[in-house]
């Protein structure tokens, strides 16, 4: 698998853009700001988008990206994720006041998306020997990470999270784990921010990691705007045990 991180930052500034993955060119994990930097014919091939959760950083360009293409394709882009996030997205973007509702455009029999629902721990089959696997993390709303399964390799993405044994429970339960791209949104002096907010400072994130029983290659992401540097010199010593990369926009992780 060919994954290419059009946006992993924790918010928005030059250069920066909220979370999107495009895998094998077709399939959108989150779509943050990251989707804006698809052309249009990029846009055109994408056919599943799968929601970690309904926060607008993970699902502004989902919006744009259904109005992109409202000429442009006659078969619906199938959007995944769990019943909570389906509803929050429904009843809060979709809902003719914030954005058209595009699972009803340009007709109900025909539409350009088509919402569905996905079960926790039930793995699907995405052709050509891939599989994804939705997993509980624990954030301020409902959300998911997805782990990525082919012969070659496993790839796990948390998503948002804070601290919780669901995420090593089932990472755990993985016959192998080759790459974990994990959150990290603030410095160790924002912990209680992180607490609040439901994300990881380097500290925690390595306390927690030693729960984990596969050693994977790691990559970071979600620093918020203005915290990267402070978090990438904690980095140095919290996980000095791991093998990890700052993720950037335009980085490719095969798997
Ligand atoms: N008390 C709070 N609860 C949740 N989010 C907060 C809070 N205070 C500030 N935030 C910010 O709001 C952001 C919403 O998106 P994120 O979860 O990425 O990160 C969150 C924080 O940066």
């Amino acid at each position: 698998m060919r994954i290419k991180v059009l946006g992993c930052s924790g918010g928005v500034g030059p250069g920066l853009r909220t979370t999107s993955l495009l895998v094998d060119d077709e399939i959108l994990i989150d779509a943050g700001t990251g989707v804006g930097d698809l052309s249009l014919a990029q846009q055109r091939r994408i056919s599943h988008v799968f929601l970690s959760h309904s926060h607008l950083d993970h699902v502004c360009g989902l919006a744009f990206m259904a109005d992109n293409l409202f000429d442009l394709i006659d078969r619906p882009i199938a959007v995944h994720a769990t019943r909570q996030t389906l509803e929050a997205v429904r009843q809060h973007v979709f809902n003719w006041t914030i954005w058209p509702d595009f699972s009803k455009l340009p007709n109900e029999e025909q539409p350009l998306l088509r919402f569905s629902e996905i079960e926790v721990g039930a793995p699907t089959d995405l052709g050509g020997d891939r599989r994804l696997t939705a997993f509980k993390v624990l954030h301020t709303v409902p959300a998911v990470g997805y782990a990525l399964e082919s012969p070659r390799g496993t790839f796990a993405f948390s998503g948002d999270t804070w601290a919780n044994d669901d995420i090593w429970a089932f990472l755990n339960g993985l016959p192998r784990l080759d790459k974990l791209m994990i959150e990290i949104a603030f410095p160790d002096e924002q912990v209680e921010l992180g607490a609040a907010s439901r994300h990881f400072t380097p500290s925690l994130l390595a306390s927690e990691l030693r729960k984990l029983k596969h050693h994977p290659e790691l990559f970071l992401t979600h620093h918020k705007p203005g915290c990267e540097q402070l978090i990438e010199k904690q980095c140095r010593t919290a996980l000095k045990d791991w093998r990890y990369h700052h993720l950037q926009r335009g980085d490719l992780i095969t798997s």
